[in-house]
């Protein structure tokens, strides 16, 4: 649950921002204290899709254009009130939302940005071309309040900060809850969090409607500001920009970013507007062009993110530096199998793999393979580069679809299926190469994992810390992944693969880039998964550390097995010793 006080710094500063503004008297001066909160608003509902997921929008001015005109139109011709209008403005843009982004998250990255600057443009072709080039909104003398129309410039103001605060507290619930977590994990890493149960899809939809619905709520005030509607002032593309330079200059996926682009760059753009924009017209754009190119080259990420990185190295480096990790929970590799996993390979099969094939144009990746995990085994697939290996786990987590064949979960066809719904199924994988949340503290990486299987945030939570005891990381839990070495990121993508509480775990070389008394710190981790009832299925290079931890090993070559069996037999067949092992490991098994 949210920290009551991590909603006295938005409070404070609101207040202190009202404070401020009650002692401005001057109408135009007024009139920018009314219209940063106004932007701060628009970047933060821009925030809420682009700086969260990393989807960067070009055309967020399509939502707060439906919304000012909503709010116009809505008087001029049904005579509604704005306090109902800005409501049903907000509505619009959250289904808004979900029209554009249904298609357009088909696309990725640049073309995403590109194919979102569309649609504002587009719109406001359509509402020139239907005559609305400037909308006036009537003026209500007679109800004034009732239609928003106050005499007094500094009720827009703290109506402003009102719809601020209020976009603030739901931004930071937000960011602590499953839907900020989701989020933040899209943005990282996509494939990651799909493989780790989030329904990616499900959640940027409900990202961009809820965004398009606070862009276009914001936008329906604004049009109230300034009580008159031009389709360039609402879907022009310095609309769409302003969104996105006040976030990027402030900080993109926090809170305050927009809040600090707005209080900067409004005021700057519109002062500079009116002392010189007879001479430089245009000046706003400059200053936003400016301001893009200087958080380019001096804090990539914004303002907020500099800050807090050169406070973050000044309290690291003040700090000693303890010992990152804490032994691994049972720390020594255990020589043998152990007694109650003997004879796991003859138990209930929980997944069965039938005929499955998998081809790239000409290429046979993975073909006509079968095999079948026992309840409690751990399989060893080995085979040499480009086997196959990795693209059998992607087929078996549905990052891809077989050309034919079968996966059996639990007896259930799971083949086709996409990632996240085969993580529901109790399927976890970790990655041959790492895909951490960099920006992100170990636990919430780890509770990313915990969601499919929890009912609540704190039950996401809970399992996640049990998750990083398990696999000995609960010094560190707190400390940010990107500060953390090979080793204590491998463990912690074993614990975001078992913190929802998988019944069978797909590691890909997981101890890859390790040196031999950290593979066997994290060998002594999966074996005592193994021992606590998890089944696993490893490809591993490491042949030592294999034969000693694994049940029976599935063997590849070019995407076929060419044998499978308990490790004893397979390691001395001499079809592996040619295709995989080598000469020099018949010396090491006679030594
Ligand atoms: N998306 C893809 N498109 C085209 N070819 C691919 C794709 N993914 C894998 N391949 C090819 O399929 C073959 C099997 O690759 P895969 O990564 O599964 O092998 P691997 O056994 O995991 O190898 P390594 O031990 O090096 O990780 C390789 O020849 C690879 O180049």
């Amino acid at each position: 649950m949210l920290r009551m006080r991590s909603f006295l710094p938005p409070l404070l500063f609101t207040l202190a921002y009202a404070g401020v503004s009650l002692g401005v008297t001057n109408s135009y001066y007024q009139l920018i204290l009314t219209l940063v909160p106004v932007w701060a608003v628009f970047g933060l509902s821009w925030n809420l899709l682009s700086g969260y997921t990393g989807l960067i929008s070009f055309g967020h001015a399509a939502f707060f254009g439906i919304g000012a005109y909503a709010t116009a139109l809505g008087q001029i011709y049904f005579n509604i009130s704005p306090w109902l209008l800005i409501p049903i403005a907000a509505m619009l843009g959250g289904i808004a939302g979900l029209l554009i982004g249904f298609p357009t998250f088909r696309l990725q990255g640049h073309y995403f940005a590109l194919a979102m600057l569309a649609y504002p443009l587009a719109i406001l072709y359509v509402f020139e071309w239907l005559g609305f080039q400037e909308v006036t909104l009537p003026i209500k003398r007679d109800a004034p309040i009732a239609y928003m129309q106050f005499a007094d410039p500094h009720i827009y103001t703290l109506l402003g900060l009102a719809i601020m605060l209020a976009t603030i507290v739901l931004t930071q619930v937000i960011e602590r809850s499953r839907f900020g977590i989701a989020l933040l994990a899209i943005k990282q890493n996509e494939a990651a969090a799909e493989a780790a149960g989030i329904n990616t899809l499900a959640w940027k939809l409900r990202a961009i409607m809820l965004s398009g619905a606070i862009a276009a709520a914001i936008g329906g005030f604004y049009a109230q500001v300034l009580l008159v509607v031009t389709p360039q002032s609402v879907f022009g593309m310095l609309v769409s920009a302003q969104a996105l330079t006040v976030a990027m200059f402030g900080g993109v996926g926090t809170v305050w970013g927009p809040v600090i682009g707005s209080v900067i760059l409004i005021p700057l753009a519109e002062i500079l507007h009116a002392e010189a924009g007879a001479r430089i017209p245009g000046i706003q754009g400059v200053i936003f062009g400016l301001a893009i190119v200087c958080v380019i080259l001096l804090a990539p990420e914004g303002l907020f993110w500099k800050l807090r990185d050169l406070l973050r190295k000044r309290t690291a480096s003040k700090a000693t530096v303890s010992d990152a990790t804490e032994t691994a929970a049972a720390a020594n590799v255990t020589a043998l199998k152990p007694a109650a996993r003997q004879g796991a390979a003859t138990g209930q099969v929980v997944l069965e793999v039938r005929n499955l094939s998998r081809s790239f144009g000409g290429l046979k990746a993975v073909q006509d393979v079968s095999f079948r995990l026992h309840k409690n085994e751990i399989l060893g697939i080995i085979g040499p580069n480009g086997a196959g290996k990795t693209t059998l786990f992607n087929l078996l987590n549905g990052f891809l679809k077989p050309s034919q064949g079968e996966v059996l979960i639990d007896g259930r066809d799971m083949s086709g299926q996409r990632p996240h719904v085969i993580c529901e199924a109790g399927v976890g994988r970790t990655f041959q190469v790492m895909r951490p949340f960099l920006r992100m503290s170990i636990l919430d990486n780890v509770v990313v994992g915990a969601y499919v299987r929890a009912r609540s945030d704190e039950e996401a939570r809970k399992m996640a810390a049990d998750a990083v005891v398990r696999v000995g990381l609960s010094a560190v839990a707190d400390r940010i992944a990107g500060e953390l070495s090979t080793k204590e990121l491998r463990l912690m993508e074993l614990a975001r693969a078992i913190a929802g509480r998988p019944r069978i775990l797909l590691l890909d070389e997981t101890l890859a880039g390790l040196g031999h008394s950290e593979a066997d710190e994290v060998v002594a981790v999966i074996q005592q998964l193994a021992r606590d009832g998890m089944t696993i299925a490893i490809i591993e290079h490491t042949m030592q550390a294999m034969v000693r931890l694994v049940d029976s090993f599935l063997v590849l070559d070019h995407g076929a097995v060419i044998t499978e069996g308990l490790p004893e037999v397979v390691t001395r067949d001499s079809r592996v010793i040619e295709a995989y092992l080598g000469k020099k490991w018949v010396g090491h098994v006679a030594n």
